[in-house]
């Protein structure tokens, strides 16, 4: 394979005898940027139409109900369309494949068509088919690619030009990882990190591409080490399905699950930037509508109600609310006074947990079964009133006054009244109330009796302590799955709800019907104006729902929906999440066409995965495939060398992934002092922020450090986070402050450390409270050692 470069800053252009397409004269550059220029200049044509169009379509009004549903309709499209044409603009063609065959195609983000030559392609989409090889090609098997073309544009101007020659003849000045496009490659991973994570399109590498284009169905697993591309190649992964299968999953949509809201704002770009904008991108704790996340766990907490012996501590609490006196009941209903005894009461239960129902909807068992019970206890009372009035000798033995005296609508009436009766409903309430989700969290979390009535099996002391409260609504992201399953075990009785509402259409209908005869009787009114008033009335009424769903995007309903299952869930950094996690999203993944990205060495959480399959296979049992990522793309070797000394001293059985690049940079170590370590590393961060430029430089710390250091530590570029918040992103450099401390922290604190190490582009540096190495774990003794070998600050 031979490779050549050429930028228009540093070089001439190179003149590339074989690019096809450009005329003896001109350079391969000149002949790049005329075709940039003409497909930015398509870009800018197509931009305009559809805003053209979108105009069009928002300022029309009137039509019948279903021509103003289907107008919204096509707005929101054109919408989304505009945002896809928005999205594009930086790097909107990337590169160029020539055949052997002499064809030549350039390749983008989007696909450009022209319209005037038979929608030739002017522009190919990267996700097509025949876009495949310009990430597949190789010398060895060049796929009919004789040169791969990368292009580097800033705006819209062709900097730099790299060829890759397929030529198995020519000398291979290749990397031995197989990688394509390597100085494309290089480039983009020397760049600095910014506020946002960058799409990989351009340089996407085979081993990703076959993720990415994998087969959409089945739960498919990615394991990788750090910075192996992982979020990287799902985020391409959720464009592709969108792509391939538009039509089934733009309409059920596809939710990609990240650790923290930091992370999905660092990646919250990459999308948009590949022309998808219909992507619900959220947290574990946004999987609830209506509740937000406040508050937080403590580590033992989050691993309490992380377990699945949650589940049966939610359906105790629930069985703890359907009560069954211990004494008979007395009702002081409006017209008598009545008597539940427990007896009735027991049976009742029993009939309403034999319904198979969830908790709300087998209440009206329950009150269905007490109520028949008291409307005859009253009808009893009342006949025998009745009869004590009758004189004795006023009838004869055939002629039983009980038997007429009441038929079933009569007791059906003394029922309907008794189910109005305030004193009835709420002793009705008080034995078989009606919960929501966060009303009985809420109480359970708070209530230590209640708790212990419902935990006593599952829960010692010590880990109720970590999960009881003192505010009920101080939602924590580890309440989320909770509420879910008691959503699941309560149900909602939505039967009057619904009634309300078929009501109000139906008296809505009827007032529009009278309002339209009236208008018919009436000579006076133009023909045209009854239609418009008509039209109103109607559309009203019967299109104002179909309106509605018509206007939000598919991300948008799931979102406001608990029951929203999606055609598609990526659960990115997956080992974090608890047995409970996996319950709620199962529940929105039915189909379980999902991709579960992570690495089981870099498990922090305490109710987090060992193994995939442990975690997997009470949904899926082992129809699960697997696919691993094997290079590291982020992380420099001489920071990999020392992670890999700490990884070696707690899981000596995992394999790192090759580093592909080495910057000449070595880690370093110091001592700051332990009185003052907040202003020590503040001195620390000034002289690394010279090192880094405008990079990104972030402080990782024990929780107990940030605050203070948070405090003192204020530069926009720079980040001083936990370790948890900084998983999934990364730094130019980063500072690691008290490693001793980040182990000692957690029982997974070694996996911590290891995350923290391997979150640099560039350069990284250890800073250590005085005197804190010297005593400590084999991790550190090793990290020590590892750092020092290589140089010292
Ligand atoms: N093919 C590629 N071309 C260019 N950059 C890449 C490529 N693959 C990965 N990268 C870059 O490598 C870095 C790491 O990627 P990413 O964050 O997706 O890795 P990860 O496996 O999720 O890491 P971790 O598990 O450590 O958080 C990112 O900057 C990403 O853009």
């Amino acid at each position: 394979m031979t490779r050549e470069r050429a930028g228009n800053s540093t070089s001439s252009p190179d003149g590339h005898a074989t690019a096809g397409g450009h005329t003896g004269d001109e350079s391969a550059f000149e002949y790049e940027q005329r075709y940039i220029t003409m497909l930015y200049d398509k870009l800018d044509r197509e931009r305009a139409a559809t805003t053209a169009e979108l105009s069009r379509t928002l300022g029309s009004t009137g039509g019948t109900p279903q021509e103003r549903t289907e107008r919204d309709v096509a707005a929101t499209m054109l919408r989304e369309r505009h945002a896809q044409l928005e999205g594009v603009e930086a790097g909107l063609c990337f590169g160029r494949l020539d055949s052997t065959d002499g064809t030549s195609m350039h390749i983008g983000r989007i696909g450009l068509f022209d319209e005037d030559d038979d929608y030739e392609p002017l522009l190919i989409d990267w996700r097509a088919p025949v876009a495949r090889p310009f990430y597949l090609a190789t010398a060895a098997s060049p796929q009919g690619v004789r040169l791969r073309r990368h292009l580097r544009l800033r705006l819209r101007t062709v900097t730099e030009i790299d060829d890759e020659v397929l030529d198995l003849d020519a000398e291979d000045t290749g990397h031995d990882l197989g990688l394509a496009g390597e100085a494309a490659l290089l480039a983009a991973l020397n760049k600095q990190r910014g506020e946002h994570m960058q799409d990989i399109v351009a340089t996407i590498q085979a081993e990703q591409d076959r993720i990415i284009r994998a087969e959409a169905t089945g739960t498919l697993v990615v394991q990788g080490g750090p910075g192996t591309g992982k979020t990287a190649v799902a985020l391409h992964r959720a464009a592709y399905l969108l792509y391939e299968h538009r039509a089934a999953l733009s309409s059920r949509g596809i939710l990609v699950l990240g650790p923290n809201s930091i992370f999905l704002h660092y990646i919250g770009q990459v999308l948009p930037s590949l022309g998808e904008t219909g992507v619900l991108l959220a947290t574990m704790g946004e999987l609830f509508p209506g509740i937000r996340v406040r508050a937080s766990d403590s580590r033992a907490g989050s691993a309490v109600k992380g377990r699945e012996s949650m589940v049966d501590v939610l359906r105790t609490a629930v069985a703890n609310r359907q009560r069954v006196p211990d004494e008979p009941v007395t009702i002081h209903a409006e017209r008598e006074t009545l008597v539940l005894d427990p007896d009735t009461c027991g049976k009742a239960r029993q009939q309403a947990r034999d319904s198979g129902t969830p908790h709300n909807l087998a209440r009206r068992v329950f009150h269905g079964v007490l109520l028949d019970a008291l409307a005859r206890q009253a009808a009893e009372r009342l006949t025998s009133e009745v009869l004590d009035d009758v004189p004795e000798a006023g009838y004869t033995e055939d002629e039983d006054p009980t038997a007429q005296l009441l038929d079933s609508t009569d007791v059906e009436e003394i029922r309907a009244e008794l189910a109005q009766d305030g004193a009835v409903r709420a002793a009705l309430d008080e034995l078989w109330p009606e919960y929501t989700p966060q009303r009985l969290l809420g109480e359970l979390l708070t209530d230590r009796p209640d708790l212990a009535a419902a935990a006593a099996d599952h829960l010692d002391d010590t880990e109720m302590d970590a999960v009881l409260r003192t505010k009920s609504i101080a939602w924590t992201a580890g309440d989320v799955p909770l509420l879910d399953e008691l959503a699941e075990l309560l149900g909602e009785d939505d039967t009057e709800s619904r009634e309300r509402r078929a009501q109000a259409e139906r008296e809505e209908l009827a007032y529009a019907q009278g309002v339209l005869h009236v208008m018919e009787q009436d000579d006076e009114l133009a023909d045209e104006e009854r239609l418009q008033v008509g039209d109103i009335l109607d559309a009203e009424l019967l299109a104002e729902r179909e309106r509605q769903r018509s206007e939000m995007t598919a991300a948008q309903r799931a979102a406001a929906d608990r029951t929203w299952t999606f055609g598609h869930v990526i659960v990115d950094e997956a080992q974090e999440l608890t047995a409970m996690d996996w319950r709620l999203i199962m529940r929105r993944c039915p189909n379980r066409s999902m991709t579960v990205v992570g690495d089981v060495a870099q498990t922090s959480a305490p109710g987090g995965a060992s193994s995939w399959g442990e975690m997997l296979s009470p949904y899926v049992a082992d129809r699960w495939r697997l696919a691993e990522l094997t290079v590291n793309y982020r992380t420099p070797a001489e920071i990999m060398d020392v992670a890999s000394t700490v990884l070696a001293e707690f899981a000596p059985e995992v394999r790192l992934p090759d580093a592909v690049r080495e910057t000449g940079v070595a880690p370093w170590e110091t001592e700051v002092a332990v009185e003052d370590v907040a202003r020590d590393v503040h001195e620390l961060v000034l002289a690394e922020r010279r090192e880094v430029g405008e990079g990104t430089l972030a402080v990782l710390c024990p929780r107990h450090r940030e605050r203070e250091l948070a405090e003192l530590i204020r530069y926009e570029s720079v980040s001083v986070l936990r370790v948890e918040q900084a998983k999934g992103l990364e730094f130019d450099g980063v500072i690691v402050v008290a490693p001793e401390e980040i182990i000692q922290e957690s029982a997974r604190g070694h996996n911590d450390l290891f995350v923290a190490l391997t979150r640099s582009t560039q350069c990284l540096g250890i800073a250590h409270p005085a005197g804190d190495h010297t005593t400590h774990t084999g991790s550190l003794r090793a990290l020590t050692r590892a750092v020092r070998g290589r140089s010292h600050r």
